[in-house]
């Protein structure tokens, strides 16, 4: 369908939250929401023959504009898998998640494209009730771990069942505070990915299951057992010479009794406390401390949101409107 003439065009905004996967022993299963948002919107272009993207904020200079872009290539394969027919667009990106840092950017472009498609595609007049954007987001990614709090918000646990992803949504104690340390460097999922072998030691995934566990009890409930409980075996040794800074900060924070564990597939650092780990930080960064910029992040509790109108630069969440999933 394309607009018709006469009528007003379309356009939905969203905002999308950063992810933090993995929270040290949850490899591949367990997220959290970030209150870190990229703002991005989707309008019908009637004066154009092709889709155009418009990006500010983080990768304005890096991203590609054309149908490579993570954002618009994820739209247009929806809509096609989909069978909905939809004219020219004009993408509207306003990036504050950093990319390559482990902070779920390229699950966060994928759901922008899913939600903001899905939104578009209703008013437009197409049936999309039985879209399931968690199930499809999570295909694409290849990463639930991400796509799951990245859409319902919070934390979650995420598996597959048999080709289809399930997952369960659980609400952070609201004690837990998360800062981040983000280098000066990025590392790509792919390779941190090639770092991890085929095979671990039994006696690494028993202690690995204990732990994962343990995370789950000290995220809801016990916050003061989260250093053990942010203990991994199965990913931050193996990665290790591809973070180097990452991973002396993460050691060096445990030794003084702070739960650190490299965010997703790193180079970031994250931090649960239930206090200002600033200091603490700085301090443990050492030498490297000029290599890190020190950020606290809320806990995003709501996930992808459809809004109102286009934020400005702090997304307050004043505008939101509850997203049909
Ligand atoms: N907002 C965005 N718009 C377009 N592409 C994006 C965006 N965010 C991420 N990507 C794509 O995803 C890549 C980063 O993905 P990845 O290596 O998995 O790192 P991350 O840990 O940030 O998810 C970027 O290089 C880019 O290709
Ligand atoms: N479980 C994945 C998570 C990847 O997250 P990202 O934010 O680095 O894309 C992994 O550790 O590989």
């Amino acid at each position: 369908m394309t607009v018709e003439q006469g009528r007003m065009p379309i356009t939905v905004h969203a905002e999308i939250p950063a992810t933090t996967a993995n929270l040290g022993p949850g490899f591949d299963c367990m997220g959290l929401a970030l209150g870190i948002y990229d703002s991005v919107s989707l309008s019908d272009r009637p004066d154009g023959d092709t889709d155009a993207v418009e990006i500010t904020g983080a990768g304005a200079d890096t991203l590609p504009r054309d149908r490579t872009h993570l954002v618009l290539g994820t739209l247009r394969d929806f809509f096609e898998a989909q069978g909905f027919e939809i004219g020219p667009l004009v993408l509207r990106s306003h990036n504050r998640i950093p990319q390559g840092q482990g902070l779920g950017s390229s699950a966060s472009a994928i759901t922008a494209a899913l939600v903001l498609g899905k939104e578009f595609a209703r008013r437009h007049g197409h049936d999309v009730s039985d879209v399931d954007l968690f199930q499809i987001g999570s295909d694409i990614d290849g990463h639930p771990d991400n796509v799951g709090p990245c859409i319902f918000g919070g934390m979650t646990v995420s598996w597959d069942e048999g080709g289809c992803w399930e997952r369960a949504h659980l609400v952070p104690h609201p004690s837990i505070r998360a800062t981040l340390a983000i280098p000066h460097a990025v590392l790509s999922t792919k390779v941190a990915r090639g770092l991890i072998p085929d095979v671990v030691p039994h006696h690494d995934a028993v202690r690995n299951s204990a732990r994962a566990a343990l995370a789950i009890h000290a995220f809801t409930t016990e916050p003061a057992l989260l250093l053990p409980a942010t203990r991994d075996f199965l990913h931050q040794d193996y990665r290790a010479s591809a973070y180097p800074q990452s991973y002396r900060l993460v050691q060096r924070l445990r030794e003084r009794g702070i739960a650190a564990a490299i965010s997703g597939a790193g180079p970031a650092v994250i931090v649960f406390t239930t206090d200002d780990p600033s200091e603490a930080i700085t301090d443990a960064a050492a030498d490297d401390r000029e290599f890190f910029d020190i950020t606290a992040a809320a806990i995003d509790t709501t996930g992808a949101q459809i809004v109102a109108k286009e934020t400005s630069d702090t997304p307050n969440g004043n505008n939101r409107a509850p997203l049909e999933r």
